[in-house]
């Protein structure tokens, strides 16, 4: 039986693109926002949600560690790295020369991508933030009188009619996002065409309050250990200015001892611990184009 897939839509994101690598032969269900991705699982619609969580020039994507940790608890079960290419693209009414923009829309992550060039070639011309890249190549194909562009990818171009007046326009050559895959159940990644680059654990901890050289105390309970963190993140926990909640990544599948045995020292410093997935990760070399 195939599996549904939600992702954050339309067609033609970059999750899309991650999507088809990692499911070839699944049905993909296009959502409008993370949430309503994680929804969809949470809720019975999908078996399994793919969403962006950490981009190479931006950063965390915040709502997803947000929403997974406040909102709804389902474990990682995967994660997969892609390459990410932003081009800018604009109706093919509108590409003549001369042409400038009035606004430029786009996902944030991708305007955030991009800021060297929109401070360099487009100054002073707003952007607007919309909820995914292919939904800005969306709305510009369906305004052709419009004078505006999207920052999208090439996928995106192809699938909404839009010609591609600049390619690669991201700041910096080495563009890569992370997608996570969340599911009730663990999910069999037969059939992908990535490399697999080994296992990971991501665990949630919470500080005690007020307690002098706890983050030390934390970090030393994984390095006398040496277990390799390749992440560390903090976010607040909305109860108050001050109060965060740390996201470590462990390079290594959940074992019997020296996962276990970490937790135990954490919680006997008075850390609270969950454990937010252990999952195989995957990296996708080149740029994806979706057969
Ligand atoms: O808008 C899209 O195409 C997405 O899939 C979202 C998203 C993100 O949230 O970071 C994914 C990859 C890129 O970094 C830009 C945007």
């Amino acid at each position: 039986m195939s599996h549904k897939i939600a992702f954050l839509g339309p067609k033609a994101t970059f999750t899309d693109l991650a999507v088809s690598r990692l499911f070839p032969n699944e049905l993909k269900m296009p959502k409008a926002t993370i949430p309503d991705c994680i929804d969809a699982v949470q809720e019975g619609e999908a078996d399994i949600a793919v969403v962006p969580i950490e981009n190479a020039l931006e950063g965390s994507v915040n709502i997803t560690i947000d929403y997974l940790i406040h909102e709804v608890q389902l474990p990682i079960q995967g994660e997969v790295i892609t390459p990410i290419q932003q081009h800018f693209m604009v109706h093919p009414d509108q590409a003549v020369a001369g042409f400038k923009p009035e606004t430029i829309y786009s996902h944030p992550h991708a305007i955030a991508q991009c800021h060297k060039f929109l401070h360099k070639e487009w100054k002073g011309i707003p952007c607007e933030e919309v909820t995914s890249t292919a939904a800005a190549a969306k709305m510009v194909s369906e305004q052709p009188e419009r004078k505006i562009a999207a920052i999208a990818n090439e996928l995106a171009a192809e699938e909404y009619g839009l010609t591609i007046v600049q390619h690669n326009v991201h700041d910096y050559s080495y563009n890569h996002t992370k997608f996570i895959v969340v599911s009730k159940e663990s999910v069999d990644y037969k059939g992908h065409v990535t490399v697999n680059r080994g296992w990971k654990t991501t665990l949630m901890v919470m500080l005690p309050a007020d307690h002098s050289g706890a983050l030390h105390q934390v970090l030393s309970a994984f390095a006398w250990r040496k277990l390799n963190l390749s992440k560390i993140e903090s976010r607040p926990m909305k109860t108050g200015l001050g109060n965060y909640f740390f996201i470590i990544d462990v390079e290594m599948a959940l074992d019997e001892v020296l996962i276990p045995g970490t937790i135990s020292e954490l919680e006997a410093l008075g850390c609270k611990v969950s454990i937010l997935g252990s999952y195989p990760s995957f990296a996708v070399e080149t740029a994806v184009k979706m057969g």
